[in-house]
């Protein structure tokens, strides 16, 4: 491991959480800390600030190994977290950050390794889900296990226990209060009878923050949030992310992982960078650049990941909308030429994935059309939008796409088996080679294309489905949140990709609540509030601020 400070203080391996002879492992310097919380205070007295060798350290991973079939996913891992403190955990896709956290909640066993957690030293075979939990330990996994056939209240309380009536029935109107309390609490737009199938997939992943932090005001935790904002318009993501701070501030552990490097520089204290299993470095945030924790993620200069604007002369038409008004889309005109990427801006509710939707046939049309290329294009279904050269990747890609019992190529070669008939011969060595490429192209991180799908990091299914539809010959692309869940690496791949296919005459569109990738990646922006354009954004003025403005402004949110 090589390391700035991978300091593991005086007091043995746990740093300064020594085990006291009541056994709750808190130091003198700890139950200070946990006393002022008691009181009511919003700051932790940590002494000489969480960098300092007696910060009290609440989790401790030592020598931790784990190798799954074909994979070493962790090696000889090394971390130290303190309380008040969020540490950022960031690392490329398939470097071990999700196996780390899986482990140290009971849910995967690891090889070997050792542990301290709120001061309680175990062993790798000691830890189970319920010890990790008793100890302490909450995680918001990456994909979040909730129920979408169960409300927001039932999906709550699942894994706490249901406050009962007598003769033993659940008492369902504390169920809905207690839902109510936590909704209030963490500003989430749903309901307690909601069901979660029919909430936007960012309103889900609150339910499930709120969920699993529902009993973290009380005593001390190490909270570990496994790209909790990855869904998450930018609106919602500032409110997450204070949330994130107050519980650091509270005298909480925070282990952030995150993609989005701006959010990583701006709400932790320390960031630990992983590169292929291995602990790679240890950074104070304070002194931390953004190129800087490019370059240590991906071991390649910043410079070589900033994508090209469009270069080719923009053409003619390829998508005409005109007074397109479906769902919450009202009266949208706009069009997008042969060589351009438009980039469509909004906040959750603005109609901004409806309007892909509604292009594509899969929302059907109020009022108004599409044209592509100057034809009607009024698809009925998926299948005449494909045949028209249309690709549309979903937001939800466990809807849109990930087959996860099949393997990696098998998910590759959906949609393009055709072009390996030669009359009646299939050529199988042919496609197989283009897989290879295929994943390399977008640095699909997997020991071979025939392991199972699910297999795979979150990122690299993402990659991989991504790699499936950027392959077919389309001439326009409608791409909702397509960088989800991806590194910065692979985030300019794709958009590599993408413009592979403005390059060569075709279009795209897409939408994204990361404002700073629009402002980076696109050629064009449009706005969309309340499911009308209101504004429309050249390349010269797209910067993060004015497109945050612009998509505030109504609200009464601007964040000047
Ligand atoms: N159940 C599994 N079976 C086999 N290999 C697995 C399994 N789960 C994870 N892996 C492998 O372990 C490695 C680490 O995966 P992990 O999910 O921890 O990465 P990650 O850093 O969280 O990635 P991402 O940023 O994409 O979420 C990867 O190579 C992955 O393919």
């Amino acid at each position: 491991m090589s390391s700035d400070h991978p300091d593991h203080g005086g007091v043995g391996w746990v740093g300064a959480v020594g085990t006291n002879p009541a056994g709750t492992g808190r130091s003198s310097s700890d139950v200070t800390a946990v006393d002022s919380v008691a009181d009511g205070s919003q700051h932790v007295h940590v002494p000489g600030g969480i960098d300092s060798p007696d910060a009290p350290v609440a989790l401790s991973v030592r020598a931790l190994r784990k190798v799954y079939p074909g994979t070493q996913a962790l090696k000889d891992v090394d971390l130290q977290v303190r309380y008040g403190e969020v540490h950022a955990l960031c690392g490329g896709n398939g470097c071990g950050k999700s196996t780390l956290i899986k482990i140290i909640s009971g849910v995967v066993g690891a090889d070997s390794g050792r542990f301290a957690i709120n001061g309680r030293e175990l062993d790798a075979a000691e830890l189970t889900p319920k010890t990790s939990f008793e100890l302490g330990f909450r995680v918001v996994h990456q994909d979040p296990p909730l129920y979408p056939d169960l409300t927001v209240a039932e999906n709550m309380m699942l894994g706490s226990s249901y406050p009962m009536t007598w003769p033993r029935r659940i008492a369902w109107s504390k169920v809905r209060r207690r839902a109510q309390e936590l909704l209030d609490r963490f500003h989430i737009q749903a309901t307690p009878d909601s069901l979660i199938e029919h909430l936007p997939v960012s309103v889900r992943t609150q339910v499930a923050i709120a969920a699993a932090l529902q009993d973290v005001q009380e005593g001390r935790c190490i909270v570990a949030l496994d790209e909790p904002t990855a869904a998450l318009p930018a609106a919602e993501v500032e409110l997450l992310l204070s949330t994130v701070r107050q519980l650091a501030a509270m005298g909480h552990a925070i282990v952030f992982v995150s993609h989005r490097l701006d959010e990583v520089l701006s709400i932790t204290d320390r960031v630990t960078v992983m590169r292929d299993g291995r602990v790679f470095k240890e950074h104070r945030t304070e002194t931390l650049t953004e190129a800087e924790l490019i370059e240590s993620i991906l071991g390649r200069r910043a410079e070589e990941i900033r994508a090209q604007r469009s270069t080719t002369a923009v053409g003619e038409p390829i998508l005409t909308v005109h007074s397109l008004s479906a769902g919450p889309v009202q009266d949208v005109t706009f069009d997008v030429h042969a060589g351009e990427v438009l980039g469509v801006a909004g906040l959750l509710g603005s109609g901004r994935t409806e309007l892909l939707s509604a292009i594509y046939g899969g929302l059907k049309k109020k009022a108004g059309e599409v044209r592509l290329r100057g034809r009607n294009a009024n698809f009925r279904g998926m299948d005449k939008a494909i045949e028209a050269g249309v690709v549309m990747i979903p937001e939800d890609r466990s809807r849109g796409g990930a087959f996860l019992d099949m393997t990696v190529d098998e998910n590759l070669d959906i949609g393009v088996l055709g072009r390996y008939w030669r009359g009646l011969g299939f050529r199988r060595a042919q496609m197989r080679r283009d897989a290879d490429a295929l994943r390399a192209r977008f640095a699909v991180k997997a020991p071979s294309g025939t392991v199972q799908m699910r297999a795979l990091s979150g990122g690299n299914q993402q990659k991989t489905i991504l790699a499936r539809w950027l392959r077919r010959d389309a001439s326009l692309l409608l791409l909702d949140e397509p960088s989800q869940g991806v590194d910065v690496g692979a985030r300019a791949d794709i958009y590599a990709a993408v413009r592979r296919v403005t390059a060569a005459g075709g279009a795209a569109v897409v939408v994204t609540s990361d404002l700073e990738e629009l402002a980076q990646f696109v050629d064009r922006a449009i706005v969309l509030r309340n499911g009308r354009l209101v504004a429309e954004v050249p390349c010269e003025e797209l910067t993060a601020h004015r497109l945050n403005q612009l998509v505030h402004m109504q609200s009464g949110t601007s964040h000047d």
